[in-house]
């Protein structure tokens, strides 16, 4: 395959940009990879590893001569990492990032670019519960989705860079109006993050006798449901501050649905308790059965 983008720059070398580095190097889609982070020794081991060929510590400065810009750092940065670079930014330079959070960040974004630049929000939805640029993987969004969120104003040819970026790196591209995106990221992901870090604290505020027990005796079940509570505690508070209205309104149908399933406990009826797990079960079955990305295929 020929060289996709000449110039990358990359601003935030962390698990996401670092990854999505080393996937395009690994085919030979990139000149130049040039890296920006506000943290000296991810820049050093990038620089290290290959994943990056040169540091800038100015974006505006590390922007100059890009063909694409990818701005990877937590979602309460992105809209002030744009602002600082856009002094370096020559025509036609496509600037992307992969916040999990998408609708004023892209609004802001788009309102901010010069004159013949484009801004194209992405997510990718893929990643891991460790985060910096020691846990990046080539292989990380192999098979995943990544959801675009173009709008009217977006041009065709940036559009088309980007999309050409995710899938040439394994990934599925989708596009979703911002918002909407907000609102259905959500619920899939954002809820579960929430519940997995609830379910640990809960635990780990038990009397001191039984806390230790219960962690004693946490198997394969507690394993699998709270891996994500190991994830990074930064990006998850930007992420709940970004993206507090529709947080909250699934985490009020979440709250409504655990007093219901309370009730049913309480009352100890068996037919109301079977009926809630048996319909999850199968819900669970189905969406397993269409959607070949969650089987891991
Ligand atoms: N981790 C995931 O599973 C995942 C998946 C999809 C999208 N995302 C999104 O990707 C983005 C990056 O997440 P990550 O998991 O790669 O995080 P990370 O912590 O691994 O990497 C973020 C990098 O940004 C740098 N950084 C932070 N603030 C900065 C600043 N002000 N200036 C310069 N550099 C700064 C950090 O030093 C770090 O190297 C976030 O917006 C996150 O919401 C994460
Ligand atoms: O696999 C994980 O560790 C993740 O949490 C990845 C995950 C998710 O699926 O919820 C987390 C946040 C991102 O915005 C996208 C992906």
């Amino acid at each position: 395959m020929s060289v996709l983008i000449k110039r990358l720059t990359l601003i935030g070398v962390g698990l996401i940009g670092a990854s999505l580095a080393q996937a395009l190097r690994k085919r030979d889609l990139v000149g130049e990879i040039v890296g920006v982070d506000r943290r000296r020794a991810s820049l050093d081991y990038a620089l290290e590893q290959g994943i990056i060929d040169r540091v800038e510590t100015h974006a505006a400065r590390g922007v100059e001569g890009a063909t694409l810009v990818l701005i990877a750092t937590p979602v309460s940065t992105i809209v002030s990492m744009v602002e600082d670079c856009v002094a370096g930014l020559g025509r036609g330079v496509v600037v992307t990032d992969v916040g999990s959070v998408k609708g004023r960040i892209v609004e802001r974004c788009e309102a901010l670019m010069p004159e013949g630049c484009a801004f194209v929000g992405g997510h990718p939805i893929a990643g891991r519960e460790h985060s910096g640029v020691e846990a990046a993987l080539a292989s990380l969004f192999d098979g995943a989705r990544t959801i675009l969120t173009p709008s009217s104003v977006t041009p065709r040819w940036a559009l088309e860079l980007v999309t050409e970026m995710w899938e040439s790196v394994g990934a599925t591209v989708e596009s979703m109006e911002p918002h909407w995106h907000d609102q259905v990221l959500a619920a899939t992901s954002h809820l579960p993050h929430l519940m997995a870090y609830n379910v640990v604290n809960t635990l780990s505020d038990l009397e001191d006798h039984l806390r230790t027990e219960v962690f004693r005796y946490a198997a394969s079940g507690f394993r699998d449901f709270t891996r994500i509570a190991s994830s990074d505690p930064t990006m998850w508070r930007d992420i709940c501050l970004e993206n507090k209205d529709a947080i909250l309104s699934i985490l009020g149908r979440f709250k409504s649905d655990l007093e219901k399933l309370t009730k049913r406990v309480e009352e100890e009826d068996a037919d109301g308790l079977y009926g809630i797990f048996a319909r999850s079960k199968d819900t669970r079955a189905r969406i397993l059965q269409e959607n070949k990305i969650l089987r891991g295929e």
